[in-house]
């Protein structure tokens, strides 16, 4: 990028003063880095000595060091020395991703101070040459109590076998993988804990918000001996990790590293690196595959050449690499995908491909994915970082935005949010520190413009264009309508929900920017089509919109224009020839079977409610709950009530004889309703098979 890279990040003193072992410091300087960053001042030393910390500090600030130092230079002046089979510490990441770049950054220290291979004698000259010569001729005696660190994720093959034959004293992972290799029977009885010197738990929120996560760390610490220095590091911290603290750690320092930002005189407090410039775009819902594609271009034409974009889930980024690198507007951008549903192999093969792609302004490299490379992965030099989906979870947004402007870089992020209640995601941020500025809307020249007609003509010529790509094969519009409904559940998920409602979706602008040849069927979209229509005939009329939601007001506002693609569905086919065969084989079929069984209405009802949007069923479920526990809680205050009263042993065998009543209703209601259910859903599991081979959403229409 031709921006300029900027100094490193305010430093805060040499390494020199910590004192470290030599060869530690002479790893550090083949680095090429020479001073530490404020966060590696204030733990180093504390980690060093027996502090438990707690590290919050923004991201790209060096947080990898402030752990990995100390973890060295603890081993080089413990007394003992570690033996085979002995874990002296222990690094718990979230992510594959995280750990393999963790376990790298052990590696290069590490491998630093490996045996150097027997001297060889040079026969012209009788002379002892080593083979490389740029290692110290005087290599530090604690190579021999040091081994190569091992990496426990998923993709790991022969864990034991490897643990073994590399002798190593060091464990990098993720929490499920390394449970298992810890807790296991063959784990007991080959993997020695018991002198554990240092845990280090990074992206600590991210580890203990998902409950498997938190329960596979929970057992890891359970396991472990509490005399141990335990470290809890992360960009962001949440309540689940004040938990810890309470639990894991013994007395520990807490270093927060503030940045102060300095621009608005007053010196305000920043989640966000210093040179990030951070900014949002709003469009219509129809325009966002239209502003990401003008951003990208307009980024690289001003020198940016490493981009990563991040979607809500795995389905919309496996859609959009099958999209993006097809449409002739991009052809020189090369694309990479990585998501969590992908093998390991393939995601480490994505990585490789992004980062040692050789990516220059005419030629940029980018990443499409999912919160799978939000946290602490490194990326040098990510130019921009474009959110094409804001993420779920508020505090992934740092997360992301951190992947560039990294170690005082420069660096800039982008979210896009479509126009309306979106754009109070603005102020959402600003109030969790993290002010964003506005980027004008882009227009087909690249130039900023303040505003454009209802839906730009782009947009439609977009539309176009990508479903010219997605006839070529039905594979493609099978991934859409995937994509396009994942998409939406992700929708939901938003923390939040009072920005991100799903009443507020315009169904068809969505379908557009994801070019779409039909809208799928979906209740969702029926109910609010039926809304619209009817706020459109009466526009002075307020709709409730959902039960749970307050009521809002739909002025009968622009939403974008919709007509599915002239498609011969019948006819429209796959590339994979066993897959279209597949679909023909199950397309006869169809047409050979009788006609439905008319007057089971009993399990006509059924199907209709298992037929119900996921939104409806979700409400639906939880006002159950609710009534349930309240009825409980009035059951219980009743029974409280008889029993002051001295009616109890009259009661209890009314109330006996009412439950068993009760209880027996259920049963039968119950055992004819889970046959008929079962029934439906055996059937259903029939079709599927069939659709599966048609496609996932062959049976939507
Ligand atoms: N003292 C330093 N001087 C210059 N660069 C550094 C220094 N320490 C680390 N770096 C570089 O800064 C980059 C970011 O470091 P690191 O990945 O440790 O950040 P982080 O704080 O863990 O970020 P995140 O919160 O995103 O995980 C890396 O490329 C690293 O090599």
């Amino acid at each position: 990028m031709s921006k300029p890279l900027g100094t490193a990040p305010a430093m805060a003193g040499s390494w020199s003063k910590l004192s470290l072992t030599p060869w530690i410091s002479e790893a550090i300087v083949t680095m090429g880095i020479e001073n530490m960053t404020p966060v590696q001042a204030s733990t180093i030393p504390r980690a060093i000595k027996n502090q438990d910390c707690v590290v919050e500090a923004v991201t790209g600030s060096g947080k990898t060091l402030a752990f990995v130092v100390p973890i060295l230079e603890r081993l080089c002046r413990a007394e003992r020395k570690y033996k085979k089979g002995e874990v002296a510490a222990i690094v718990i990441a979230p992510t594959r991703e995280l750990a393999v770049q963790i376990h790298s950054v052990f590696q290069r220290f590490l491998s630093t101070i490996q045996p150097p291979p027997p001297p060889v004698e040079d026969p012209t000259t009788s002379d002892t040459i080593h083979s490389n010569p740029t290692r110290s001729d005087s290599p530090s005696p604690a190579f021999e109590s040091f081994s190569l660190p091992m990496l426990v994720t998923s993709g790991t093959q022969e864990v034991y076998e490897t643990f073994s034959s590399l002798s190593s004293n060091i464990i990098v992972g993720t929490p499920g993988r390394l449970a298992a290799f810890l807790l296991s029977p063959r784990g007991l009885s080959q993997v020695r804990v018991n002198d554990l010197d240092v845990l280090v738990l990074d992206e600590a929120d991210r580890l203990l918000s998902s409950p498997d996560h938190r329960r596979d760390v929970e057992r890891i610490m359970g396991h472990l001996p509490k005399q141990r220095r335990t470290h809890l590091f992360s960009a962001t911290m949440t309540d689940a990790v004040e938990e810890l603290i309470g639990i894991g750690l013994r007395n520990p320092v807490r270093i927060v590293v503030n940045l102060r930002d300095k621009r608005d005189g007053e010196g305000q407090e920043r989640r966000l690196p210093a040179r990030l410039e951070n900014k949002y775009l709003v469009c219509g819902p129809g325009e966002k595959t239209l502003q990401l594609v003008r951003l990208l271009k307009k980024e690289a034409r001003e020198g940016g050449a490493k981009f990563i974009v991040y979607f809500s889930t795995c389905a919309a980024v496996d859609y959009f690499y099958r999209i993006l690198t097809k449409l002739n507007t991009l052809h020189t951008f090369h694309f990479t995908s990585l998501h969590g549903d992908l093998p390991p192999w393939i995601r480490t093969t994505a990585l490789n491909d992004f980062t040692s792609h050789a990516s220059t302004h005419l030629s940029p490299a980018v990443l499409l994915c999912t919160d799978v490379a939000a946290r602490g992965v490194d990326f040098e030099d990510t130019d921009v970082v474009i959110q094409y989906d804001p993420p779920t979870d508020p505090k992934a947004f740092s997360h992301r935005a951190g992947r560039t402007a990294r170690a005082g870089r420069a660096g800039r992020a982008f979210v896009l949010l479509t126009n309306g209640r979106e754009e109070d995601y603005v102020d959402f941020m600003s109030v969790r520190k993290m002010p964003l500025t506005k980027q004008m809307y882009l227009s087909e020249e690249l130039e900023e413009v303040t505003s454009h007609s209802a839906l730009d003509t782009g947009a439609r010529e977009l539309l176009d264009e990508i479903r010219g790509v997605v006839k070529t094969d039905r594979e493609l519009a099978d991934r859409g309508a995937k994509a396009y409904v994942s998409s939406l559940r992700a929708y939901t998920k938003h923390e939040a929900s009072f920005i991100f409602r799903l009443s507020d979706m315009d169904f068809h602008g969505m379908a557009m920017s994801y070019g779409l040849l039909r809208l799928p069927a979906m209740p969702e979209i029926n109910e609010w089509r039926k809304r619209r229509s009817a706020v459109v005939s009466n526009p002075a009329k307020t709709l409730p919109v959902s039960e749970g939601d307050t009521e809002v007001e739909e002025k009968g506002d622009f939403i974008t224009p919709w007509e599915d693609a002239d498609i011969d569905w019948d006819n429209f086919s796959y590339s994979s020839k066993d897959r279209e065969n597949a679909r023909l084989v199950a397309l006869e079929k169809k047409r050979l079977l009788p006609p439905p069984n008319e007057g089971d209405k009993k399990k006509r009802k059924i199907q209709e409610k298992m037929r119900e949007s996921w939104s409806v069923q979700k409400d639906k479920k939880s006002r159950k709950e609710d009534r349930r526990i309240k009825r409980d809680v009035k059951k219980q205050r009743e029974h409280e009530e008889r029993l002051a009263r001295g009616e109890v042993d009259e009661d209890k065998s009314l109330v006996r004889a009412f439950e068993a009543r009760v209880k027996k209703d259920r049963e039968e209601e119950d055992s004819e309703y889970r046959l008929l259910k079962k029934e439906i859903q055996g059937e259903k599991v029939g079709k599927k098979r069939i659709v599966k081979v048609e496609g996932l959403f062959g049976d939507l229409d």
